[in-house]
């Protein structure tokens, strides 16, 4: 330190650039308790419902609170990794993350680390670790290809709140919505291709299921609906196919609004019935599978499927920490961080 510091002043620490991955977030654990206060977090976020405080505040403390979280529990047992012990989601993000780090291994003065919006790691605790270990420029990256209020913006929002408490901050970047890159669109092609050619039977229809919002966050100008659906035609035209070999829906409907149609869940159950009995399905709006895919979608959404008259179902996983869902990430990294690299 120059020696015309006086002795009690801050330490001066050497300059770095952290990359913080931000995803939802999950329990910790699958109890009452721990599914209440997460899903406590979750649902009084008014980026995620947008119902007025004094009319939602009641419904949510009264009802689902008492309700949902042994229902959701449930849920949550029958995909939970018992060999980690802990969620899907934060295993897999864990992953996503090592390997990210061990990319940039030879970049001493980058520091690569996650965080939820909702839970832990708190994107509070995690800015301030990357403070701490000198970072004074940080790339947010919300691991969502496409963009909503109510995750892309919200994960930003949790971010810049703790901002809001520090003297010294460091410069902030978000990364935005991947889903026209060109690494996420051939990677979900390649990871279909390499999907099918595990089957032993030919799709009639490939199902591209994202998470639902509600429709009035679409006439309000959230642009989540658009992406999706040009998500799934990039892909489409990067795999060669016609137009009819692959379809959008939405799934994961919550309360009792109108949401983003045609719904999942609906779509699969009345597919037999139009002779379409062999399907594959993926969910693109996903960078790590989670209870939303796991359960919605592989086990119930199959059963459903099943029950309806159909014949074959494959779910093809996400991205995750494959080579290809890294591939997506470090692309995404790469370009956000030109300029300070
Ligand atoms: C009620 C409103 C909800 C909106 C709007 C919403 C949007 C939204 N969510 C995701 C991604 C995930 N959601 C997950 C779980 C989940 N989502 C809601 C509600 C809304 N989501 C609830 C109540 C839950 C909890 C589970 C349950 O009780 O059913 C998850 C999984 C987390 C995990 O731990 O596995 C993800 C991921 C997106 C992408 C999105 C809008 C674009
Ligand atoms: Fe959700
Ligand atoms: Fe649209």
């Amino acid at each position: 330190m120059s020696s015309h510091l006086p002795k009690d002043h801050p330490a001066v620490q050497p300059k770095k650039i952290g990359v913080l991955l931000l995803n939802l977030g999950t329990p910790d654990a699958t109890d009452y308790w721990s599914m209440r206060q997460y899903l406590k977090e979750f649902l009084s976020d008014s980026r995620v419902i947008e119902i007025p405080k004094w009319i939602w505040w009641p419904i949510l403390n009264g009802i689902v609170l008492t309700v949902r979280p042994k229902k959701s529990g449930a849920a949550y047992d029958k995909i939970w990794d018992y060999e980690n012990g802990d969620s899907p989601l934060r295993v897999i993000a864990k992953r996503q993350v090592e390997k990210l780090r061990s990319s940039y291994a030879d970049q001493p003065n980058v520091v690569v680390d996650y965080a939820m919006r909702y839970g832990n790691p708190s994107t509070q605790s995690k800015l301030e670790e990357l403070q701490a270990q000198g970072c004074d420029k940080i790339l947010l990256v919300p691991l969502y290809p496409q963009y909503s209020a109510a995750t892309t913006a919200t994960a930003n929002d949790k971010a810049f709140d703790a901002l809001k408490q520090l003297r010294w901050q460091p410069a902030v970047r978000t990364a935005p919505a991947y889903f026209e890159n060109d690494a996420y669109v051939s990677a979900l092609a390649k990871s279909i291709e390499q999907g099918l050619a595990n089957l032993d039977f030919e799709p009639d229809l490939v199902i591209t299921s994202y998470h639902g919002v509600p429709k009035s966050y679409l006439m309000k100008g959230d642009p989540y609906h658009c992406q999706c659906y040009k998500s799934t035609r990039l892909v489409r035209e990067k795999l060669g196919w016609p137009e009819d070999k692959m379809m959008v829906t939405f799934q994961s409907r919550f309360g009792p609004e109108e949401w983003l149609q045609p719904y999942t869940d609906k779509t699969l159950e009345a597919l037999p019935e139009k002779g379409i009995k062999k399907i594959a399905i993926l969910t693109p709006g996903f960078s790590v599978d989670c209870l939303e895919t796991l359960e919605e979608i592989a086990m119930e959404g199959k059963e459903e499927f099943m029950e309806a008259g159909g014949e074959e179902f494959a779910y093809i996983p996400c991205l995750n920490d494959s080579e290809l869902g890294m591939d997506v990430i470090e692309d995404v990294v790469k370009r956000e961080l030109a300029g300070w690299l």
